[in-house]
């Protein structure tokens, strides 16, 4: 049986967000704290002990929580799963308490929460090791996507997805939470993110890429997100166009998600598109996979096709081996949690993993920005670069609010 606290005493209104924030910050718990595509609903999860595994947990027999996994998931980096101890829903403002979470340490919580003060600045975590936060500029960038090109051209890939990183100084009176506030307006469409890990660190994000979802009917979905374009002048998509170029390109990461399907020869989903959808300042091309679990007997589905798709063609590339190791040798840097994937798991609606896109990690006085492009054959070094630059926006848009 899970215990539903209140807050202390007889009051049942209940805790704020900002007070679950500042309590588990302030006492060093690992945080997530989220809000899914379209809905109002902000929830959040604290763990008393993080778990790091090297192989991608199995969903299905998973307790609840919330999973944070690295880009290349056997690197330095470990899978982190943060089983629910505490969880949180700004609805019901209550705490949800598991029967299994240690006793003490949630005494020790929920004493804080009721002390909690606003935040205070700059007390989030910050990793250990900040070596690899090197900028690269737009020559050293351009430099590497005219030799992915030439390599496409000499076949030995099809397609290479090359992102970089930007810092920015924090502006003096920067928040966490009020960064959090800012994407959940800015960004209704974009799964929203706060993950706030002691040792790992702290990064904010606003997802337009479902990776991998189960939702509490069974229906299993996937995308396959790629090309992208400034988001028209009137707002809307009905007057896109798309050129060869990215239309070729989006066509990969179909295809990509379709050889799973087949690598598990499963035939009974459905495909829909590609559509022209937005996210944030920007469009992309999106095909929508499903399928029915309550049709099909396919009970592992979830996590057979997480370990497949990632990391897919829309951020790593074509075929997988080589653009991997084109990355590896060529990005000049660590991509770390950055398009790697994060989400709730077996929550009251199932379980729902993004591509950490679109996101930045946060240190005690700047901000890591990431983000990528897709090269092909056709692609323009020039071009590219703009399209890293319009990507990251949606972090500086943020940024430039304070
Ligand atoms: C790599 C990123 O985005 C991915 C790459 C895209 C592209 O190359 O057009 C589009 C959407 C995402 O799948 C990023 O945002 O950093």
């Amino acid at each position: 049986m899970e215990q539903a606290a209140g807050i202390a005493g007889e009051s049942m209104q209940g805790y704020t967000l900002e007070q679950v924030v500042s309590g588990a910050l302030s006492q060093q718990q690992a945080l997530a704290v989220w809000r899914l595509p379209l809905q109002t609903e902000v929830q959040a999860c604290i763990s008393f002990a993080p778990q790091t595994t090297s192989a991608i947990p199995e969903l299905e027999t998973s307790p609840t929580g919330f999973l944070f996994c690295p880009f290349v998931t056997d690197g330095a980096e470990g899978n982190i799963f943060l089983k629910a101890d505490i969880r949180y829903s700004s609805l019901t403002k209550q705490l949800t308490i598991d029967p299994d979470a240690p006793a003490t340490q949630v005494n020790l919580f929920t004493e804080a929460l009721a002390q909690a003060e606003n935040e205070k600045p700059g007390i989030w975590p910050i990793p250990a090791n900040r070596a690899h936060h090197s900028n690269r500029n737009q020559e050293t960038f351009t430099a590497a996507v005219s030799l992915a090109v030439d390599s496409i051209r000499a076949e030995s890939m099809e397609k290479v997805v090359l992102s970089r990183i930007s810092t920015s100084a924090l502006p003096t009176d920067f928040s966490l939470l009020k960064a959090f506030g800012k994407m959940l307006v800015a960004y209704p469409n974009a799964f929203v993110s706060l993950v706030a890990i002691p040792g790992v660190g702290t990064w904010l994000g606003a997802s337009p890429e479902i990776l991998v979802s189960v939702d509490q009917h069974e229906v299993f979905k996937t995308v396959a997100l790629a090309g992208t374009q400034p988001l028209c002048e009137d707002g809307s998509t009905a007057n896109a166009i798309w050129r060869q170029k990215e239309i070729e390109e989006q066509g990969m990461v179909e295809r990509y998600v379709l050889s799973c399907f087949k690598k598990l020869r499963l035939r009974e989903y459905s495909e829909v598109g590609p559509r022209t959808v937005i996210a944030g300042n920007l469009m992309h091309l999106r095909t929508d996979f499903k399928v029915d679990l309550k049709e099909v007997d396919f009970p592992t589905l979830g996590t057979d096709m997480l370990r497949l798709l990632h990391p897919t063609s829309a951020v790593c590339g074509l075929p997988k081996e080589p653009a991997l190791r084109f990355i590896l040798d060529h990005e000049g840097y660590d991509r770390s949690y950055y398009s790697g994937f994060l989400g709730p798991v077996n929550s009251e609606v199932g379980t729902h993993l993004f591509v950490n896109l679109r996101c930045m990690q946060l240190l005690s006085d700047q901000a890591v920005l990431y983000a990528g492009a897709g090269i092909t054959g056709e692609s323009s070094a020039d071009k590219e670069w703009q399209e890293t630059q319009h990507k990251l926006q949606t972090m500086l848009r943020i940024l430039s609010e304070f």
